[in-house]
C-alpha cells in the first residue's frame, strides 16, 4: 500500500496490509500528537524512520514550523544540554506488555534513547501489533544489555546467573560472517538476554542488572511509555497509560 495518510480504522481490514504498512500507519498517527513549537524527541528503527520522514514533509508543507534553521529533513537537531526538556518523543519498540512497559534496543540502540524518553513529558510509542507480548521477553527474542567492551565474558556470565531461574542465555551480539562484536554508538558491546520464562518484577531485575559494574543500561523501558499506538489487520489501537 502507499499509504499517504493513514486509512479510517475501518477500512484497514479491507486491504492486505504488510508490516511496514501497519508500521507506518501507526507512526503517523503518533505525528499527529505534534503542535508547532515542541521539542520532540525522535527515536531510531524502521517505524519511527516513518514518523520522521512524516514530519519533514509536514515542516516542508509549512503545517509544522519551527523557528530554528531547518537541517535535511527541514527537521532542526538539538540535544539535552540545549533542551533538557522534551515535550514529546516518538519511538518505536522491539515489545510491549500489557502494561505497557517496552523492550527496546534490537537495532542497537537504547542508552541515547532511554537518556531523551526519561525527559519528555509524553513519551508515544508506535508498533505493528506483532509487537505484543504478554509478559517482557515473552517474544523468545533478545532483551540487550549494553556493556562496556572491558571482560565483556566476564558481565555476559552475570547477567546470565542473574536470571538463571528464568532460563537464561546471554549471547554477545556480533555482526556479519566473521561474528565482529557489534558496537553501539557509544563504543560498548550488547550482551543479548533470550528468557525461557517471565524474569518476573521488572523493577527488580533492572535494578539487579543495573548494580554489575560493567553494565551501561538495558533495554526494558519500564513505566516510560505514555501512550502506545498499535496498528493492526484491524485497525488502530491507542493505549494509554
Ligand atoms: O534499537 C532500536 C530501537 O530501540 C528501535 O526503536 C526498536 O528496535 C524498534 O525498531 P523497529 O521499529 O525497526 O522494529
Amino acid at each position: 500500500m502507499e499509504a499517504g495518510l493513514p486509512l479510517p480504522s475501518s477500512s484497514l481490514s479491507q486491504l492486505i496490509l504488510t508490516q511496514d504498512d501497519l508500521k507506518k500507519i501507526a507512526a503517523y498517527k503518533a505525528v499527529e500528537y505534534i503542535e508547532s513549537g515542541m521539542v520532540l524527541g525522535l527515536g531510531t528503527g524502521s517505524t519511527a524512520k516513518h514518523a520522521v520522514d512524516r514530519i519533514g514533509k509536514l515542516l516542508r508543507q509549512g503545517k509544522l514550523k519551527t523557528h530554528e534553521q531547518a537541517l535535511s529533513l527541514g527537521i532542526p537537531l538539538s540535544d539535552l544540554d540545549s533542551h533538557p526538556v522534551v515535550d514529546l518523543a516518538i519511538d518505536g519498540a522491539d515489545e510491549v506488555d500489557p502494561y505497557l512497559n517496552l523492550v527496546k534496543g534490537r537495532g542497537g540502540s537504547l542508552l541515547r534513547e532511554k537518556m531523551v524518553e526519561g525527559a519528555c513529558k509524553k513519551f508515544v510509542v508506535i508498533v505493528d501489533e506483532s509487537k505484543l507480548v504478554n509478559y517482557i521477553g515473552g517474544s523468545g527474542l533478545a532483551m540487550p544489555v549494553e556493556v562496556i567492551q572491558f571482560c565483556w565474558k566476564f558481565t555476559a556470565s552475570r547477567l546470565q546467573n542473574l536470571f538463571q531461574e528464568s532460563g537464561c542465555v546471554a549471547k554477545l551480539r556480533t555482526l556479519g560472517e566473521k561474528a565482529e562484536p557489534y558496537v553501539t554508538d557509544n563504543g560498548n558491546y550488547i550482551i543479548d538476554l533470550y528468557f525461557k520464562q517471565s524474569i518476573g518484577d521488572l523493577k527488580a531485575a533492572s535494578d539487579s542488572i543495573l548494580q554489575i559494574a560493567g553494565v551501561v543500561e538495558h533495554g526494558m523501558f519500564i513505566d516510560m511509555a505514555t501512550t502506545v499506538i498499535v496498528a493492526g489487520e484491524l485497525g488502530l489501537i491507542v493505549k494509554n497509560k
